[in-house]
């Protein structure tokens, strides 16, 4: 199960949120977020990328979109074990961000080239899982900005990155967002309200038994 959304979507507080709503319905869970800052070497060059470590890093939208791609790659056997030994794996953030994020920038849409190089290079070549159900976490890239903004003004480790302080970039990326989930890119996607308050148990009965 994976969950999407633009920065400051409150992607993590769904992820807390779900993961509680499981265990109380007895399910094991495994979560996992990407990129696995501190955890791959790909992830830590995003994030001097991101941080404006290494200048222009982040110029070359593939050169990104293939990093994010090697850390996921890496972590595929992970998956794959949380997949066989519990109910659920939790996945923030999973191969939508990367084609949401890399088509935002380039100005194209979810039917575009870069959409379809995501796919073919993460799904096709390494063989990464389909996720099983994605979940796009929407609000209005407004408030998710304002969220991204306090958080950065009280943890100094949440500071925004590049992305982050991009405005058009991120309403670009809703927009890509929602082409993705009315197109349903890779899986079937479940879209919720972020902007309003989450009923996590009513999700996960929804998310857990279909229909
Ligand atoms: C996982 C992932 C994140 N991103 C972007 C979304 C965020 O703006 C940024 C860092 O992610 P994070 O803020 O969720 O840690 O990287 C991609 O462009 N492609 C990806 O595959």
């Amino acid at each position: 199960m994976v969950i999407e959304g633009l920065d400051g979507a409150g992607k993590r507080t769904l992820t807390d949120g779900l993961t509680k709503a499981l265990h109380d319905q007895g399910r094991t869970v495994t979560t996992l977020a990407f990129p696995r800052y501190g955890r791959s070497v790909h992830a830590d060059l995003i994030h001097e990328g991101l941080h404006r470590r290494h200048g222009d890093l982040t110029d070359s939208v593939y050169g990104m979109g293939l990093l994010y791609a090697l850390d996921r790659r890496e972590a595929a056997p992970e998956i794959r074990a949380g997949l066989d030994t519990h109910d659920v794996v939790l996945l923030d953030r999973y191969v939508a961000s990367n084609a949401a994020y890399g088509a935002a920038r380039l100005r194209q849409h979810a039917d575009g080239e870069f959409v379809r190089w995501v796919r073919e290079i993460e799904i096709d070549r390494f063989g990464l899982p389909l996720p099983d159900a994605q979940i796009l976490l929407r609000v209005p890239p407004a408030v998710a900005a304002q969220r991204a903004e306090q958080r950065a003004s009280t943890d100094a480790a949440r500071a925004k990155d590049a992305f982050e302080s991009d405005d058009d970039l991120q309403s670009r990326c809703a927009a890509v967002y929602d082409e993705l989930a009315a197109a349903s890119w890779l899986s079937g996607w479940h879209v919720v309200d972020g902007a309003a308050g989450v009923d996590h148990a009513a999700l996960v009965t929804r998310l857990v038994h279909p229909g």
